[in-house]
């Protein structure tokens, strides 16, 4: 059995609060925000209607497939909200008092699926926003490190099952993020993080 299953078994059914106190920006975490069974159902449905698909960019003169299946709702060229994703969007609203109009999917199918180190782009008009960050399916870590402060210390968060985490609006600014491949036998993971726009046509949210 694993770490992770043995802290499961000793707090079952408790929701734990983290707030990282992190200079320049605020990250906060709240595990079990959803209840396992409401997880359990929002990962199988969400992995069985979303239209995901693989994207490619160009890097270093060669085109690549992203590591990742994403699907994007919202805005002019977005797809259309479901009630699922306005459901999910409406519970995150309500804890952080934050109002989102965008949301990425990424569906990670297993260990070899990834993000690379970046921060996420500003909307269109060159303002950050908060990012709200929720996961279902399976345990991955979610690295975060300073632009440029070494004294600050890296940070390994295991993003867990019907997690919720907080980015506030200038973290992008200053920190970057990452989801590293795993050789762990790992299942499927789905993220969404809800964004804000403010202008109609969208912006390529990670490069
Ligand atoms: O999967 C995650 O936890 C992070 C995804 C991410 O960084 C992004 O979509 O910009
Ligand atoms: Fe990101």
């Amino acid at each position: 059995m694993t770490l992770f299953e043995d802290i499961d078994l000793f707090d079952e059914g408790r929701k734990r609060f983290t707030d990282y106190q992190l200079p320049d920006t605020e990250l906060k975490l709240w595990e079990r925000f959803f209840e396992k069974k409401a997880s359990d159902d929002y990962f199988k449905a969400l992995k069985a209607v979303t239209p995901w698909q693989q994207r490619t960019r160009k890097m270093y003169d060669k085109i690549l497939p992203d590591p990742r299946l994403t699907a994007f709702y919202g805005g002019q060229n977005g797809l259309e909200w479901t009630p699922m994703l306005l459901d999910i969007k409406a519970a995150v609203e309500m804890a952080c008092g934050i109002t989102f109009n965008r949301v990425l999917l990424n569906y990670y199918r297993d260990g070899n699926d990834s993000v690379s180190w970046h921060s996420d782009n500003p909307s269109s008009s060159g303002q950050h926003h908060a990012i709200a960050s929720v996961t279902f399916g399976e345990t991955r870590l979610f690295k975060v490190r300073h632009k440029e402060r070494r004294d600050i210390l890296p940070l390994d968060i295991p993003l867990t099952h019907g997690s919720f985490l907080l980015m506030g609006e200038t973290m992008q600014a200053y920190y970057e993020h990452h989801v590293p491949k795993t050789s762990r036998e790992v299942g499927g993971r789905i993220n969404l993080t809800f964004r804000i726009s403010d202008t109609v046509e969208n912006t390529n949210y990670v490069t």
